[in-house]
């Protein structure tokens, strides 16, 4: 049988399409009921005329979309050990990120596919290149001010406060690294759940802060829920929490942790990490669950899901935009009509500090 091969780049990485075997390692994982092949309602848009949905077909949701690629049409990233670790030493934060880490991944993301996956409704944060430029300016003089073990010891509350919480090994200390890219080596992480012990106050040019929160799950400390929820919902000055995901579909509800937050009653944030390691195909389907269940149920959730690569860098310039944007620090104006709408139902998940 023909093998056709298409390839091409998404988060910094090369991939090859496969039409025809070899089949993708993690399609195993998935249900295979889920995945029969309608290639009708798929469309790639990759070095492939674009296959628009035929007059007698109706436009299929994009999660019909993502259900319905065969394992035949996955796209598989055939990135060897070598080329991975190349890569991964070929970060080096003391430099300065990648031009393309500027490009919002969920945008590259829909290029593969036809049907949209974000509506109007969840495309509300939509900064410029010179706003997303002056966003990640703003991150430039970076102090660990405190690590904290119990509730008594807490910093002032003088300034804005952004934690970022999630399962243990999610990569909540990478993401601060990289979101602090210009201060090498300020952030601990680990290869072992449970890295983080306490809470680590991050000063951002006295402007806002950042906090790493330790991980729920496998080693978590002994007065997490006494440390981590009292902060959380105590604190005064904390004016958004973003809650990490990982990109993986082995997780797709996490479902401790969506309970968690759904009664602590705080606004929050949905970022998937670590995409660098999943196929546009996995990823797509993970964004997809993921935005169906916390965005479209409803609660607390800023209703756009924002997708990252601590490793590679992608999306972290677009974070550091929004972050700069609710702690109050753009001046570049940010509201969509749709935002201003949704703001006057749900005012704390919009605010701006
Ligand atoms: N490939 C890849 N690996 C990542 C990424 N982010 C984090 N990791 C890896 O994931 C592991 C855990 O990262 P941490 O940032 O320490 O995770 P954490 O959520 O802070 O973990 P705890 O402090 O234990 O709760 C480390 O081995 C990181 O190198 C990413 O974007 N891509
Ligand atoms: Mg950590």
């Amino acid at each position: 049988m023909a093998c056709l091969t298409h390839s091409g780049r998404i988060f910094g990485l090369t991939f090859i399409l496969h039409r025809y075997p070899p089949v993708c390692r993690n399609i195993r994982n998935m249900n295979r009921q889920s995945i029969q092949m309608h290639a009708s309602t798929l469309s790639w848009h990759n070095e492939r005329p674009l296959a628009m949905p035929s007059i007698h077909s109706p436009p299929q949701p994009a999660m019909t979309c993502i259900a319905s690629i065969s394992t035949s049409q996955t796209l598989s990233r055939q990135v060897s050990k070598t080329d991975y670790l190349k890569r991964m030493k070929a970060v080096n934060w003391t430099k300065k990120l990648p031009e393309d880490a500027f490009i919002d991944p969920v945008k590259e993301l829909q290029s593969y596919v036809a049907t949209p996956i974000l509506s109007d409704n969840e495309k509300l944060f939509t900064p410029s290149d010179e706003a997303v430029k002056e966003g990640e300016g703003v991150f430039q003089s970076v102090k660990l001010i405190k690590s904290v073990a119990s509730l008594d010891k807490l910093p002032d509350e003088n300034v804005p406060e952004v934690a970022v919480i999630g399962k243990s090994n999610v990569g909540k200390s990478s993401l601060l690294q990289a979101l602090f890219s210009s201060t090498p080596n300020i952030v601990k992480t680990g290869k072992k759940p449970g890295q983080t012990q306490t809470l680590n106050f991050f000063d951002v040019d006295g402007k806002f802060r950042l906090v790493d929160v330790p991980g729920f799950g496998y080693n978590m400390p002994a007065n997490y829920h006494e440390l981590v929820e009292g902060y959380l919902t105590s604190r005064k000055n904390l004016c958004r929490t973003l809650c990490l995901k990982s990109g993986s579909t082995r997780y797709p509800v996490d479902k401790l942790g969506k309970d968690m937050i759904s009664e602590m009653g705080i606004p929050y944030v949905i970022v998937l990490t670590k995409i660098d390691r999943f196929s546009p195909h996995l990823l797509l389907k993970t964004f997809l669950e993921t935005k169906q269940t916390y965005i479209q149920t409803g609660g607390n959730c800023f209703p756009q899901l924002f997708v990252v690569s601590s490793l590679t860098g992608a999306g972290i310039p677009f974070l550091q935009t929004f972050i700069a944007h609710i702690t109050g620090n753009l001046k570049s104006p940010m509201f969509t009509v749709q935002e201003k709408e949704l703001a006057k139902e749900s005012p704390s998940i919009f605010a701006v500090y």
